[in-house]
């Protein structure tokens, strides 16, 4: 990592080296700006300015008074970046940062490569150990990221995953490179800085991309996201029902053809609350339905808000013929649940059509007519009353 502190005076290379590093730093301060430290971006930020900060003092400051310490805080360098690569890493995904013991592993490293010098071995080997350092740091957030792609996929995550990856094989490399005859030349040849810095402004590149990579798929989720929810309750709206349905029949066909249950939940004279309250009013009372509908369901099942004041459950992997007797608790439910509006709170009852179907043959429209027949019928008979179409 610090071939680039190796010289004693700054030559155009290495110049060049760190203006461009001081530039993608400026580069992702701005960005982690406008995206208001969202996504771990200050970590990315930290490995940027670390690299570009060690370097420039391991380089122009400190082998004025010890070559040697000039070495050492490249290498120092070299790891903290990488650490702050993991953090960056574990912010965006959300985990425990667990800095404490990363700081710890790299300073324990660092005390070994000091050590390795003061006892007269060459600063190559400093280097070479705390690349590898560096790798298992990678390797820790590569596997991170990996396991992040095998649950939401992606293209961006896993580019940024391969990247990360590369990383990793990129400092195997070179540490084996500087352990084999190749490294000879670390301490004083030009070709091997040169080689250093090359690497150097490689890795910087990379990170830049791995930023906007992960940038690019946290916008895709959350637009996804958006577009498969209701804003006013958060539930899911019908395009996201849509595509969590198919998903959810094939796997209860794996299953041994366990059934699934939809439930079409109508607020009945919910155009009464409206007028009387006002909409402001009713958009609570729905706000609130959604919520009750949420913790009436296990995590498996959906609960969607279809449009206006119409709501479905889904549940999945049930017996058949029990799902009369849930629509039943979940009528219950909402005519015993005051809702809290910003007129008071506000009592409605709603009308249920319910129906089952066997896995291996659910077709969501067919379904939804079904349960839209029996709701119908719900109606008809006078409201706040469950009604099951057999199928
Ligand atoms: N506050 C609010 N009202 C909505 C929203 N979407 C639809 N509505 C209202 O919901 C009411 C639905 O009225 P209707 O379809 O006549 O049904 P209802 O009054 O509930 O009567 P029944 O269903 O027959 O019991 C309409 O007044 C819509 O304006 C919404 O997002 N917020």
């Amino acid at each position: 990592m610090s071939a680039a502190s190796a010289p004693l005076h700054l030559g155009t290379l290495q110049l060049t080296y760190q203006v461009l590093a001081l530039l993608l730093t400026a580069f992702s301060v701005g960005g982690a700006l406008l995206a208001k430290g969202r996504y771990g971006l200050w970590f990315w930020v930290g490995s940027f300015a670390t690299l570009a900060l060690f370097q420039i003092s391991g380089a122009a400051v400190l082998p004025a008074w010890d070559k040697n310490a000039g070495y050492l805080i490249g290498h120092l360098g070299g790891m903290l970046s990488s650490l702050c690569v993991l953090l960056g890493i574990r912010a965006y995904l959300g985990l425990t940062l667990r800095w404490k013991q990363g700081l710890a592993f790299v300073l324990g490293a660092g005390a070994v490569c000091a050590a390795l010098m003061a006892a007269g071995l060459s600063p190559r080997m400093s280097l070479a150990l705390s690349l590898l350092v560096s790798a298992v740091l990678r390797w820790q957030a590569f596997t991170h990221l990996l396991a992040a792609f095998r649950r939401h996929g992606g293209t961006p995550m896993g580019f940024a995953t391969a990247i990360i990856l590369l990383s990793v094989v990129s400092h195997l490399v070179r540490t084996g490179a500087l352990l084999s005859p190749l490294g000879a030349g670390y301490e004083n040849g030009f070709q091997s800085n040169a080689f250093g810095m090359l690497g150097l402004i490689v890795v910087l590149v990379m990170h830049g991309f791995v930023i906007l990579l992960l940038v690019t798929h946290a916008l895709q989720r959350e637009v996804l996201s958006l577009a498969e929810h209701d804003s006013l309750t958060g539930l899911l709206n019908r395009r996201g029902m849509d595509a969590r349905f198919e998903r959810l029949r094939r796997r209860a066909a794996m299953q041994g053809g366990q059934s699934m249950s939809l439930a079409l939940i109508d607020v009945d004279h919910f155009k009464a609350v409206n007028d009387r309250l006002g909409h402001g009013a009713g958009d609570d009372v729905l706000k609130g339905l959604g919520a009750l509908l949420d913790t009436l369901i296990r995590p498996t099942d959906l609960a969607v808000r279809l449009g206006g004041e119409e709501f479905v459950l889904l549940w999945n992997g049930i017996q058949p013929g029990v799902e009369g007797a849930m629509a039943e608790k979940i009528r219950q439910a909402v005519a015993r649940h005051p809702f809290e509006t910003r007129e008071g709170p506000v009592a409605v009852t709603v009308s249920i059509g319910v129906t089952g179907m066997p896995a291996h043959d659910g077709d969501l429209e067919s379904v939804l007519k079904r349960a839209d027949r029996a709701l119908y019928r719900a109606k008809q008979d006078g409201r706040d009353r469950v009604a099951v179409d057999p199928g």
